[in-house]
């Protein structure tokens, strides 16, 4: 669970008057997420998910989540809508943090997903990267590969006295990912940059919503595929469905066929996919953060889908 921030009943009464959405009932941490302190809100009205922000991110950032998620929901794309107060703001202070509230989606997310669910996945993401299309609001990616260099080399000197061979793979996927997909000019435009099934709420086989925007950016719709695919076609030994995969890419190009660019990018994207989180999970290893419940995720599974796809190509079969 994290939970770095503790948000008192007392603060929340005080502040919940701003919203049109009647009295608390319940308030909890939730279990999952590791980068923010969220809650479920419980009051008269229904159920809405707080979250205080925990990183830097600025307000004008934030901005971009809240108009991202607008833009997306009155498209259709089922995902939260965030909760406006009296004066029509949408972004808040809560305990010395920037604060959203957003709706809660009914649902539940499933560890292991099946093909069908992520065939559905497949298709959210095509849809989602054709809403980009008419969304002119633009954000840096913040875990983007300008980052990766700098949290690389606070690891290596641990990585050169416990596991070598892991800081060699490291830099040399670091360098295949600058050269082979950061270098290529290809069709980009706003990425969940996070779907993982962590971050999708069915209900039964259907697909109910997307959540957790946080890090959606301006990048690469390859390099965002890429992450979608590795989080839900691979089991957390690193080997990959090949069900799970045909299902997923066919679906996405149902709605959004693959140019012939974004064909010959997929496998560099994949292993960039792949180094993107082995590092995030290892940096989070290594030095991990403080707070009053905090979650790390493996980084083995991560390592294993780089190496996988250092050594085989999945991305032509796919063709
Ligand atoms: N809008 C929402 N509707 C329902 N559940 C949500 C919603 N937003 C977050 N959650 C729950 O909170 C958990 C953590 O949220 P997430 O956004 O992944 O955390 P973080 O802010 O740390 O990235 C999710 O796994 C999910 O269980
Ligand atoms: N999906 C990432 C973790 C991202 O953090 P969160 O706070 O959005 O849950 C991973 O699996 O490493």
């Amino acid at each position: 669970m994290s939970v770095y921030t503790l948000v008192k009943s007392a603060d929340l009464n005080e502040w919940l008057p701003r919203f049109a959405i009647g009295a608390m009932r319940q308030l909890q941490g939730i279990t999952e997420g590791l980068t923010n302190s969220n809650y479920r809100l419980s009051t008269e009205r229904g159920d809405y998910i707080l979250t205080l922000i925990e990183t830097a991110e600025e307000d004008e950032e934030l901005r971009y989540l809240v108009a991202l998620m607008s833009h997306l929901a009155l498209r259709g794309l089922p995902c939260p809508l965030p909760i406006c107060d009296i004066d029509g703001e949408a972004i808040h202070r809560l305990a010395q943090r920037p604060t959203l509230l957003v709706t809660c989606l009914p649902g539940r997310s499933h560890e292991t997903p099946n093909a069908a669910q992520a065939a559905q996945i497949g298709g959210w993401l095509a849809q989602m990267h054709r809403c980009a299309e008419s969304f002119r609001q633009q954000r840096n990616n913040p875990h983007g590969p300008n980052r990766w260099g700098g949290m690389l080399a606070r690891m290596t000197p641990r990585l050169q006295q416990e596991d070598p061979d892991l800081l060699m793979l490291l830099r040399s996927a670091l360098e295949s990912a600058q050269q082979e997909l950061f270098a290529v000019d290809a069709p980009r435009g706003c990425c969940h940059a996070d779907l993982f099934p962590d971050n999708a709420l069915f209900d039964g086989e259907r697909l109910v919503g997307v959540i957790d925007f946080h890090y959606a950016c301006d990048e690469r719709f390859v390099y965002d595929l890429a992450i979608a695919l590795n989080a839900w076609c691979f089991d957390e030994v690193g080997t990959p469905d090949a069900k799970r995969l045909a299902r997923m890419v066919a679906s996405y190009q149902a709605t959004r066929p693959l140019p012939p660019v974004e064909r010959r990018l997929l496998r560099p994207a994949l292993q960039a996919a792949a180094l993107r989180f082995a590092l995030s999970r290892l940096h989070d290893e290594m030095f991990p953060r403080t707070g009053h419940q905090v979650t790390v995720k493996p980084p083995e599974t991560y390592i294993r889908i780089l190496r996988y796809h250092r050594e085989h190509d999945i991305a032509h079969p796919l063709d």
